[in-house]
């Protein structure tokens, strides 16, 4: 990978899907990319080494293969943010909305020891309400979250001033004008 320039274009952007006006950031293409997947895990990962972190959170689906491998680089463990319905034990809740919809996303209460240190992980932040959902969550059970990182990041939608505005810290590596 030389630069940035080529993450960027390994994204493939598919124009109103899900709906008409959305223009879908597809990472498929960057995922299945064997030297940008390894650029864009190794740019997040990097401002975190020597930070001791204990978890990962990553966000189903997107944010799993990311968090997963930003787990592995860091030594962390890996705290999955599931949709409603999917984790066997006992779980707390949070109904939250995104960009093309309305969801309600779990964790399960023992996934993480008050006062552990966690990045929250997923690939991308558009009005930012998955992700506040996620904060809150992790907040909920104790978690000290020390970050957000995405790849990528829809800058004309709220999603990066949301999660700014409850004291989290936020950082992407690409950034799209528009929907
Ligand atoms: O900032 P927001 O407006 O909340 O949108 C961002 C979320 O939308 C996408 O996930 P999606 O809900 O489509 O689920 P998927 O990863 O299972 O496809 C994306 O992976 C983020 O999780
Ligand atoms: N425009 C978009 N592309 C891909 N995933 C998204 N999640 C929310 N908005 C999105």
């Amino acid at each position: 990978m030389r630069d940035k320039y080529e993450l960027v274009d390994s994204i493939r952007s598919i124009p109103d899907y899900p709906k008409p006006g959305i223009i879908f950031r597809d990472i498929t293409t960057l995922l299945g990319d064997p030297r940008a997947f390894r650029c864009a895990v190794d740019e997040l990962v990097q401002p975190y080494v020597g930070m001791k972190i204990d978890k990962i959170a990553g966000i189903e689906a997107r944010g799993f293969i990311i968090g997963g491998a930003i787990a592995h680089q860091l030594s962390a463990g890996f705290i999955p943010i599931r949709k409603k319905g999917k984790l066997p034990d006992k779980t707390v809740s949070m109904t939250y909305s995104l960009e093309y919809g309305e969801d309600e996303m779990e964790m399960h209460v023992d996934a993480i020891k008050p006062g552990e240190k966690v990045i929250l992980v997923d690939d991308l932040i558009a009005t930012g309400g998955t992700a506040e959902g996620a904060v809150k969550l992790l907040r909920q059970i104790g978690a000290e979250l020390v970050s957000a990182c995405f790849i990528i990041d829809l800058k004309d939608l709220p999603g990066r001033k949301k999660l700014e505005d409850m004291g989290v810290e936020v950082r992407s590596l690409v950034q799209f004008e528009g929907h």
